[in-house]
């Protein structure tokens, strides 16, 4: 059986003036999903969530969520939905117990101190709970952020680059507790960045975008798997390593040659065996250096479309 679909789109599209920020775009999130939205600066993410989110109308196409659509549904879907986009508001002046009590009754939510108290402690913030806002780290402030995105207990949590700004140790408790939320607190999520690396570390699925299309979907193991590595091997004897070669199976997967090095095109676990080729052939490999196409790919698509 098909898992059950919590956002399904299909032919989205949406036009600033002249600019086309996304361009037909199918894509699906099942129940349980941490679905990576990736793309570089530009490629019309925020512009997806934004209609997501129902604060912008699409030109075109359909949003269903939850099964249901969403232009007709709003309000009961919107209940379900959890999000944090653009930088969370807080009363900087107010101590982080009290922002959180003040947001919570302003959309009917169980504000009792054991359950504000229990959300600040999911991020690691119930020692500051009494502390202003005001003197919070950026990264503090994005993890109260999220728990203003999870006071009404959503069942689908959308995170706009939840770690912009963060440092590698804030990146890290983001990533750890949108874990947490997915495996312990069975939520959806669907999360953009436009950082690959931070994506496939945590995402079942994934989606790349460019130019407000996609190029790429599916999940995180297939396209990781399947995917074709660049390898350097560096050698001692280039030239006999050269001819061992092209006198072997591995022929017809070595691409390039440049001074002492040889450019193959493999899966990841033939890497090892082609070494143990060398070095049985008493060539000596000083480096091997794989470069991921999906990086490769990844990069690509984002050079010279950064802000
Ligand atoms: N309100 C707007 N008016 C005009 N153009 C817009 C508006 N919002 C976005 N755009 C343009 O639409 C395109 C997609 O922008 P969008 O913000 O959706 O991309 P993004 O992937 O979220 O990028 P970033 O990571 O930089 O936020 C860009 O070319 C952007 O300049």
């Amino acid at each position: 059986m098909e898992k059950e679909k919590i956002i399904e789109v299909k032919g989205l599209s949406k036009k600033y003036k002249s600019i086309i920020a996304v361009d037909n775009l199918d894509l699906n999130v099942y129940r349980g999903d941490v679905f990576g939205f990736l793309g570089p600066n530009g490629a019309g993410k925020s512009t997806t969530i934004r209609m997501l989110l129902s604060l912008i109308k699409p030109n075109s196409g359909s949003i269903k969520i939850f099964g249901l659509p969403l232009e007709k549904n709003r309000i009961e879907i919107l209940k379900k939905v959890g999000a944090i986009v653009e930088k969370p508001d807080f009363y900087l002046y107010l101590n982080a117990y009290k922002n959180l009590e003040i947001l919570g009754k302003l959309s009917g939510v169980d504000t009792s101190k054991k359950k504000i108290m229990e959300m600040l402690e999911l991020v690691g913030l119930e020692k500051r709970a009494y502390s202003k806002v005001k003197t919070f780290s950026h990264g503090m402030k994005q993890r109260l952020g999220l728990v203003q995105a999870l006071l009404h207990d959503p069942e689908l949590i959308i995170l706009d680059e939840p770690t912009t700004g963060l440092d590698p140790q804030g990146m890290k408790e983001i990533r750890e507790l949108i874990v947490y939320l997915s495996k312990e607190k069975n939520k959806t999520i669907f999360l953009s960045s436009h950082i690959l690396r931070e994506v496939e570390l945590i995402a079942t699925r994934m989606i790349i975008i460019n130019k407000g299309k996609a190029q790429v979907e599916g999940t995180v193991d297939e396209l990781l798997n399947a995917e074709i590595l660049s390898v350097t091997f560096e050698v001692d004897e280039i030239e006999k390593a050269i001819d061992l070669i092209n006198n072997s199976q591995w022929k017809s997967i070595l691409k390039n040659t440049i001074k002492n090095e040889l450019l193959f095109e493999m899966k990841k676990n033939e890497i090892s065996e082609l070494n143990k080729f060398f070095v049985q052939n008493e060539i000596n490999v000083n480096a091997v250096i794989p470069v991921r196409s999906l990086e490769d790919y990844f990069l690509k698509i984002t050079e010279g479309t950064g802000k």
